[in-house]
């Protein structure tokens, strides 16, 4: 009985896509499989995408995905949908060329586990033989969980060339993935006469059997359950899962320094996110301005006292002033009546000794001040001369100083100036709410700011339990005793909560246990949002990241998702294995990559690095005058022992002055520190207890091993600095 094989043929063309041209490749195709013999060729299912990176992923994905029930948040998963488990052999058809248009090898190889040399070798010796002209053919052959993946010509007759070039093979290569043979079979299937060359077969590399799931007919991808690790002698940037025994036992990554790494994200990051015009509300605080404001109105629109007092002409001069109807604030200045010579004088108002001459309008601080009065009087200037019949009302005052004229009036737009510019591109309203108010004086409805990046947060690890912070173990109620090797993910709610405490809009995308096909389906369906318009700008992960054989983010991340990454170790305690990478969005190629940070899972070593890297990158991205950490220098109070690693020490710093400096003319603040706790391991988030900096400690040298009292450091600010005086 001859094996049954399941075919699916992929035709990439975005012409046969939109329809401007017929296929006949998957005529041709499934013309050869029909009669190719040496195993029946069943072509379950055909699809046409267009040459684009992204149709193209999800299509090789949906088709060979393994058939267990996938662990996303979103039951709604995009790349289940149609898996369909069982397609034995994926025949690509076109894009392997070299015109910009053919992306067919980029799309597929970095979804392939384990990369098959010999075929693609196979095809192109072929090909090399019919025509030069193969040479231009760039295709790639490979695993991707039970699937073989052949990227074929578009041309139809191409295609079936290559394809004949494999055939002989093909099944058992199949049967191998299915696990339903050996290589011993394999040889003897090929060469039934045995002999000496059997033993020169190469044995293929197939990672162990993952235990527990049976043998042979199981749909699982075999790697599912198997840490990744690099192959260093693979050229690309195709990975092999295998087993732990084979890891690496050195890092692979290059240890950046701090400064280096700055430097590299800074090279990665895009301030391209757009802008959004929002209306002008106490939310605008620490927003920046994407355009120049300038003043629609002068402020003050009308002349407004600046003192509680008495409206006068100044030339009047000192005299006795009747006092006419007052100006309060909220009088509208139609309604103050001018002062007018003909008003006052020679009038007697026969209360008091002496007569008013003169007249005055009463006028409180902000009040219009009336026509004709060029100057307001304070009150404390001024005395009673007469009151009226009711002994409430003043009468008449006397003014006995001399009066400037224009004194105490705040001029129309002496303020601000109807066409000035007020505000500028790159201006932030800051915290003490001074713009806002600004914009508000003038009637500004609406402004144009930077959008702010979007950060996703997530959490990498099987242990981890939703804990109080987070909406599930809210209700699920977080006292409840964990099983012992369980913790709660704290993480997660301390990153979402120093982000949202800087003004950053975040998206809390849960926990992700550690496996590699959930990280990377997880970190798929992230990248897919572009589509449904819910996308993040940047993604945080905590953990994963070291050398455990759980660790499998940045394999993952580099593999398996098509990400970049910069750096992957930063010479740093705490922090060390910090990694940061970029992912372009296939669906947008054009679209600023999606920026990465994976930092370490210790918490305090997540928290540190989240402020050194995160931080920054967020704030340069939204535009922020003043992206850096602010830095200072101090001066420590006590010795301090150096570790290995330049240090990210949790400290205390104050501004300090003793009450006889204070009295001194000038006399720079002295900024003292000091370390927050003992023991600041990196899983002590008490080290962090009171503290309001990280002391940037040197690295131990041979002649240094300690940091003596005294000694002036530099200081990261990540909250208020004390201020020993209070004011
Ligand atoms: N052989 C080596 N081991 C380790 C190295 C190394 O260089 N070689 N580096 C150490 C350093 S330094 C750090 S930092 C950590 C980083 O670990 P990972 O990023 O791989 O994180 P995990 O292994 O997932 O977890 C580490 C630790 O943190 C706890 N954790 C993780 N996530 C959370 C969370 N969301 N909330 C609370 N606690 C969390 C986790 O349970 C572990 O205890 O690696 C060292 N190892
Ligand atoms: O660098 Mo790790 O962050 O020391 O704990
Ligand atoms: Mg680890």
């Amino acid at each position: 009985m001859t094996a049954e094989y399941r075919v699916a043929i992929l035709v990439v063309s975005t012409s046969v896509y939109q329809g401007t041209t017929a296929d006949r490749a998957v005529e041709h195709l499934v013309g050869f499989l029909r009669t190719a013999g040496r195993a029946t060729w069943r072509v379950i299912a055909t699809d046409v995408v267009a040459d684009d990176v992204g149709q193209i992923q999800r299509a090789v994905t949906r088709w060979t995905q393994p058939a267990a029930p996938r662990d996303l948040h979103n039951p709604d998963n995009y790349f289940q949908a149609s898996a369909d488990p069982t397609i034995d052999l994926l025949l690509t058809s076109g894009g392997t060329g070299l015109s910009p248009d053919d992306v067919t090898p980029e799309a597929v190889e970095p979804l392939l586990t384990r990369i098959c040399p010999g075929f693609t070798a196979a095809m192109l010796t072929h090909s090399l033989g019919i025509t030069p002209l193969a040479t231009l053919s760039r295709p790639v052959c490979g695993v991707r969980c039970r699937t073989l993946v052949l990227t074929l010509p578009g041309k139809p007759k191409a295609a079936v060339e290559n394809l004949e070039a494999v055939l002989p093979s093909l099944p058992h290569a199949l049967d191998l993935i299915r696990g339903q043979a050996s290589s011993r079979e394999l040889h003897q299937r090929m060469n039934p006469s045995g002999g000496a060359e059997q033993h020169s077969v190469a044995k293929p590399q197939l990672p162990p059997r993952p235990t527990g799931h049976g043998h042979g007919h199981g749909h699982r991808c075999v790697h599912a359950d198997h840490p990744t690790v690099v192959d260093p002698s693979a050229t690309s940037h195709v990975h092999h899962r295998v087993a732990v025994a084979h890891r690496h036992r050195e890092s692979q990554f290059p240890m950046v320094s701090v400064a280096e790494a700055g430097r590299l994200i800074q090279t990665q990051l895009s301030t391209d996110l757009g802008t959004e015009t929002l209306a002008v509300t106490p939310a605008l605080v620490g927003r920046v301005l994407a355009q120049d404001v300038v003043a629609p109105v002068s402020v003050p629109a009308f002349r407004a006292s600046m003192v509680d007092g008495y409206a006068v002409r100044a030339a009047d001069g000192p005299g006795i002033y009747q006092v006419g109807p007052a100006s309060v604030a909220g009088s509208l200045a139609q309604d103050v009546p001018a002062l007018t010579d003909s008003a006052v004088q020679g009038e007697d108002q026969g209360a008091t000794a002496a007569s008013p001459t003169l007249t005055a309008v009463r006028v409180s601080t902000g009040a219009p001040v009336p026509d004709g009065a060029d100057a307001v009087v304070m009150v404390e200037y001024t005395e009673l001369n007469a009151m009226a019949a009711d002994a409430q009302e003043e009468a008449s005052i006397i003014i006995s100083g001399t009066v400037q004229s224009g004194e105490n009036i705040r001029a129309v737009g002496s303020d601000i100036q109807q066409g000035q510019v007020v505000l500028r591109t790159g201006d932030r309203l800051g915290l003490a709410g001074a713009e806002l108010g600004a914009l508000v004086s003038l009637g500004v409805r609406q402004v144009e700011v930077y959008r702010r990046p979007i950060v996703g947060v997530f959490s990498t690890g099987s242990e981890l339990v939703d804990g109080p912070g987070s909406a599930e173990g809210a209700t699920a109620g977080g006292e409840t005793p964990l099983p012992a090797g369980r913790i709660y993910d704290s993480n997660r709610p301390a990153l979402l909560a120093a982000l949202r405490g800087h003004n950053f809009p975040v998206v809390d995308l849960g926990i992700v246990r550690d496996d590699a096909d959930t990280v990377r389906e997880f970190l798929l369906k992230t990248l897919k949002q572009d589509a449904t318009g819910s996308r993040v700008d940047v993604l945080v992960s905590s953990g994963g990241v070291s050398m455990g054989e759980k660790d499998v983010l940045k394999s993952v991340l580099e593999h398996e998702v098509g990400a970049r990454i910069h750096f992957g170790r930063v010479n740093m305690k705490p922090g060390k294995p910090t990694v940061f990478a970029t992912i372009n969005r296939p669906a947008h190629p054009t679209a600023a990559p999606l920026l990465v940070f994976a930092l370490p899972g210790n918490p305090v070593s997540a928290i540190v690095t989240a402020h050194l890297y995160v931080l920054p990158t967020l704030r340069r991205m939204a535009h922020e005058p003043a992206p850096e950490l602010p830095r200072l220098t101090a001066k420590l109070q006590h010795d301090l022992p150096l570790d290995r690693r330049p240090e990210y020490h949790r400290g205390v710093v104050m501004t300090y002055f003793d009450a006889g400096e204070a009295t001194a003319p000038y006399h720079p603040a002295p900024v003292v520190a000091w370390s927050a706790t003992e023991h600041q391991r990196s899983s002590r988030l008490l080290s962090f207890a009171n503290s309001n900096a990280l002391l940037i400690l040197p690295a131990r040298e041979p002649h240094r091993a300690v940091l003596e009292a005294g000694s002036e450091i530099s200081v990261l600010l990540i909250d208020r600095l004390l201020n020993h005086h209070g004011f």
